[in-house]
This record gives C-alpha cells, sequence and structure tokens, in this order.
C-alpha cells in the first residue's frame, strides 16, 4: 500500500513553476529518494509533502491524510528534517530533545538516538556552539524522535563529514528496518545508491524517472568506459570504426572510449593488432552519475 502519494503536484513561486505535475507513490517501509540538481524543485516538493506549502495543483496524501487539513492529525506520524535547522541560539541539545519529545504522544528514548549520532558529549552545548555536522546530527535526531511513521529527510548528510555520513546512513537503514518509511532528498549519487529502494530523478521541476538505483542504470544500457595510457600514438578512428565503440575522447596522455558488448575485446584486439599496449587500463561500468546525466542531460552537483 502506497503510504506518500502525490499526484499531479504543482507549485508556482510568482511566474515560477517550482514543480510541474509530479507524481510518485511511495510505498510502506520504503527509502524512497528524491534526486535532483539544485533547484530542480525537491525541496519544495518534500515541504508539500510535510504540509508546510499549499500546492497551487495536484493532490498529496500521506497515510490516507491531506498534510495541510488534518496537519494536527500528521505531525504524530510524519517526522521532518529542515534543512536548516532553526531552533534558539541558547537552547541546549538536552533542553532540544526534551522540547521536541514533549511534542508526541510516545516519543523515542532520545538517549539511543544521541548515542547512535554521537552526540552524548553535547548534550549541555548550546545550539549555537554546536558545529555544522553536530547541528545537522541533531535534526536527524529531532525528525526521528516521535517514532514517526513517515520520516521525510531533506539533504540528510550534506556537511557531514565521510564517517558520520557514514553513521547517518547506517542509522537511516536500521530506522527504515524497524518499518519507518523514509522520503529522502539528496544531490549525493552514493548516498542514493547506497540507501534508496526506489529513487525519482526530478529535473526543473518534474519526474523523469521513477525507478530503483539498479533500474535507473540499467534503462541507459549496457555501456562501460575503458580509460588506457597507449603506449604509441594512436588514430583515433581505428576505434571509432569498431561496433562496440560509441565514443574515444582523449584526455592527457589519456584515451576513454566508451561503448557497448564486448568492448575490452574489441579495443584490446584492434590496439594488439597496432602493436599498441594499455597501460594503466580500468574498466568502469555505468554508473548511477551516468544514468542521471542521460535521463537528464547535465551532471549532478556532487
Ligand atoms: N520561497 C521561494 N520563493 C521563490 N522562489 C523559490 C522559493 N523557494 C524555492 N524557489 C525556487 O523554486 C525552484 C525550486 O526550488 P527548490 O528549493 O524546491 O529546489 P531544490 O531541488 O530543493 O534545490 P536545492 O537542491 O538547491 O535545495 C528554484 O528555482 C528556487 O529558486
Amino acid at each position: 500500500m502506497a503510504i506518500i502519494e502525490v499526484d499531479g503536484l504543482v507549485k508556482r513561486y510568482g511566474d515560477h513553476t517550482a514543480v510541474d505535475g509530479v507524481g510518485f507513490a511511495v510505498e510502506q517501509g520504503e527509502i524512497f529518494g528524491i534526486l535532483g540538481p539544485n533547484g530542480a524543485g525537491k525541496t519544495t516538493t518534500v515541504e508539500c509533502v510535510e504540509g508546510l506549502r499549499t500546492p497551487d495543483g495536484g493532490t498529496v496524501r500521506v497515510c490516507g491524510l491531506d498534510p495541510r487539513r488534518d496537519a494536527g492529525e500528521l505531525r504524530q506520524l510524519l517526522g521532518a528534517q529542515l534543512q536548516e535547522s532553526e531552533l534558539p541560539d541558547k537552547l541546549q541539545v538536552r533542553e532540544a530533545l526534551e522540547l521536541y519529545s514533549s511534542f508526541y504522544r510516545k516519543p523515542a528514548d532520545w538517549r539511543e538516538l544521541v548515542e547512535v549520532l554521537r552526540l552524548t558529549d553535547r548534550l549541555d552545548t548550546q545550539f549555537r556552539r554546536l558545529s555544522g555536522g553536530q547541528k545537522q546530527r541533531l535534526s536527524i535526531a529531532l525528525a526521528l524522535i516521535g517514532r514517526p511513521r513517515v520520516a521525510v529527510l531533506d539533504e540528510l548528510t550534506t556537511g557531514l563529514d565521510p564517517q558520520a555520513r557514514r553513521d547517518a546512513w547506517d542509522l537511516i537503514a536500521g530506522v527504515r528496518d524497524r518499518g519507518v518509511t523514509i522520503l529522502l532528498v539528496t544531490h549525493f549519487m552514493e548516498e542514493a545508491e547506497r540507501l534508496c529502494d526506489r529513487l525519482a530523478v526530478i529535473d526543473s521541476g518534474r519526474v523523469v524517472a521513477v525507478d530503483s538505483p539498479t533500474g535507473l542504470v540499467s534503462r541507459v544500457g549496457d555501456r562501460q568506459r575503458l580509460r588506457f595510457r597507449p603506449s604509441a600514438p594512436l588514430d583515433h578512428a581505428v576505434l571509432t570504426a569498431l561496433p562496440e565503440v560509441t565514443s574515444v575522447r582523449q584526455t592527457g596522455d589519456r584515451l576513454v572510449v566508451s561503448g557497448t558488448g564486448d568492448l575490452l575485446l574489441a579495443v584490446t584486439t584492434v590496439l594488439a593488432r597496432h602493436r599498441i599496449t594499455a597501460a594503466e587500463l580500468r574498466v568502469e561500468q555505468t554508473s548511477l552519475d551516468d544514468a542521471f546525466v542521460a535521463l537528464t542531460g547535465h551532471p549532478t552537483d556532487s
């Protein structure tokens, strides 16, 4: 059963249509990612899901509720991490956790959350004295404190160092394993690939694809890339003449050959015929990044 249903969502800011007919359905217990470049309309979309913005068109349902009309009821079911935590400067971490716990009928044990998020030694610290990463971790704790059925996390790991990022991923995967549905806004490919069961790729306010990370990759075909340093100059036409090769690019003293099928065999056979060896040869498979570029026509910012 879909726990979040978004259909034909439209949101305008003045003349600018930030969200232009977005639709997707998130199943119970999924980690569903919204992936897209800056300004694509990701935050606006999830703010409509959270009931923070009124759509200009379309419908949104979360646990069968209308986020604007049923805001009071939804507050007990949905936990949201805002892009920038807005807490009073002098509020201590412990006070923030206790305050947020008081909003919910059955809050989680915040001591457990701060333990996993490595904030235990910051309980008496004022919000303004926290580092960017600590503020971010606190905002994750506050999003999860009400034991939500649905958690909306916007730019979950932006500003976190690599270890803290991995800790946050493990925490979120664990939360999902306890049955919480997670809607995750991200522009980090690695995060999307590792964490999300499915993704909606959004570009210029529109959904360009909804699929699993591997499904998105397979949509752009069985592409591969070979990178190597040829032992002697080589006419690119020798390679582009091969049916397996789609493009050849020179970067410094290296060649980057893209193609499909048995690319490695085809290229190495031609090189051998020309008595050229390929030093530091690397074979790269299509990544989510490649799929994103193919789907949207431009690279991500990560
Ligand atoms: N309150 C607002 N008033 C006017 N325009 C806005 C407002 N909020 C967002 N926009 C514009 O709407 C578009 C979509 O913004 P949104 O923040 O939803 O995108 P995003 O995909 O989340 O981007 P980012 O990754 O940069 O957060 C952008 O062009 C943005 O400038």
